[in-house]
């Protein structure tokens, strides 16, 4: 019988037949460890899951003492494991840290409201205090009305641009001072290959950071830069973590899926291929005459932005005004028609495109 599957992530087999654990060399090998391949008990891979994601938050100093984290819950397998895994090891090794779920309804009937409804039942299973913030009350538009003005093609663009934002501003209410993703190895390495594939060089210098925002609102981290998403759906189905695993109903990015699908190739024929990639996404180093873009403040909400208006802004311009396209394909400093040339066409099309993720913005 196969492991449990989620999200992409089937997982071999979890028994490892009757050899013993290669930890502890007691108890019998419960399964063999997809980042390492080592046949080891249950107990000895919560203790090596749990322990790596510690020392990724000790030794990367993701934490101080004292400080609120807001916890970007989505209902999903990683967000969920990582609130799991984060009030744990908090308790284990004192961290100090007041831990918050923070949840995003972008209004997507069938899909997001099943999902909060899995974040409200963690919220009681974990003890941990739950804010719910919408893009209705936020912009005025469901993620389902966008969809119904723009079609599936380009709305994760929407949806991705306003995430982000949505998570500042409702980090803002919980007066957080940090936020926390489930963004895993997985996410991190494919986007290191997408950034390649594009040419995006301003993303790629900084998509494998594991704190970024520190010059804006409020900095966001990812404690599972280096575990494995099969890791982490083995971890929730041994533990019986309840998480919600559809995929998004508006989810059409085929790019990033070819992406997904030739990591999980490489992963299946080496599996330090995922460590390796954000290793060298790691060492690039981005030449001096490369233009990189200045980061300032958007012009109408005071949100961080390298244009005078900020791309939510943009968007939510073109969807008030009937003109759901505006912000999408080739513009202009973030707004308008393209005139001058292939150059600047080129540089605002990586800028749109690359908002595009799974669920679109992957650029934390
Ligand atoms: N609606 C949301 N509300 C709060 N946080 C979100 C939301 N959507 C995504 N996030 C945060 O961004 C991370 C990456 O999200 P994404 O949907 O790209 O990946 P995922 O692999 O499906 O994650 P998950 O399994 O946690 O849903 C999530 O782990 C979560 O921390």
């Amino acid at each position: 019988m196969d492991g449990p599957a989620a999200d992409g992530a089937r997982l071999p087999p979890p028994r490892a037949g009757s050899r013993l654990c290669v930890r502890c060399g007691e108890r019998k090998a419960a399964l063999k460890r997809p980042k390492t391949l080592e046949q080891i008990c249950r107990e000895c891979f919560y203790i090596v899951f749990e322990d790596e994601i510690h020392q990724t938050i000790v030794e990367n100093s993701l934490f101080k003492a004292g400080e609120r984290v807001a916890i970007g819950a989505s209902g999903g397998k990683d967000s969920t494991v990582l609130a799991y895994v984060l009030s744990e090891l908090n308790r284990h090794h004192n961290y100090g840290l007041d831990l918050f779920l923070l949840s995003i309804d972008e209004g997507i009937t069938g899909y997001r409201d099943d999902s909060l409804e899995t974040v409200k039942r963690n919220e009681i299973q974990y003890g941990l205090p739950l804010k719910i913030v919408s893009y209705k009350d936020l912009y005025g538009w469901t993620m389902d009305d966008i969809v119904k003005a723009i079609g599936l093609k380009n709305n994760c663009t929407f949806c991705g641009v306003f995430r982000r934002q949505a998570l500042d501003r409702g980090a803002a209410l919980l007066k957080a001072d940090k936020i926390v993703t489930g963004h895993n190895a997985d996410d991190i390495a494919e986007t290191v290959l997408l950034n390649i594939l594009r040419g995006d060089i301003a993303r790629l210098s900084r998509c494998t950071f594991i704190t970024t925002g520190e010059d804006g609102p409020i900095p966001r981290c990812k404690p599972f830069k280096y575990t494995y998403e099969k890791e982490i759906v083995m971890y929730a189905y041994f533990k019986k973590l309840d998480y919600f695993s559809t995929e998004c109903i508006y989810s059409p990015n085929a790019y990033r899926g070819f992406a997904r699908e030739f990591i999980k190739d490489l992963e299946r024929m080496r599996p330090r291929a995922i460590l390796d990639i954000i290793k060298s996404g790691e060492n690039f180093r981005i030449s001096t005459t490369t233009r990189m873009p200045e980061q300032g403040t958007c012009e109408r909400c005071g949100y961080i932005s390298s244009q005078k208006l900020c791309k939510a802004c943009v968007l939510l311009d073109g969807l008030n005004r009937g003109l759901p396209k505006l912000g999408i394909g080739r513009t202009k400093s973030g707004a308008g028609a393209d005139s001058d040339g292939k150059q600047r066409t080129k540089r605002s099309e990586r800028r749109n495109t690359s908002l595009q993720g799974k669920h679109g913005n992957f650029d934390f």
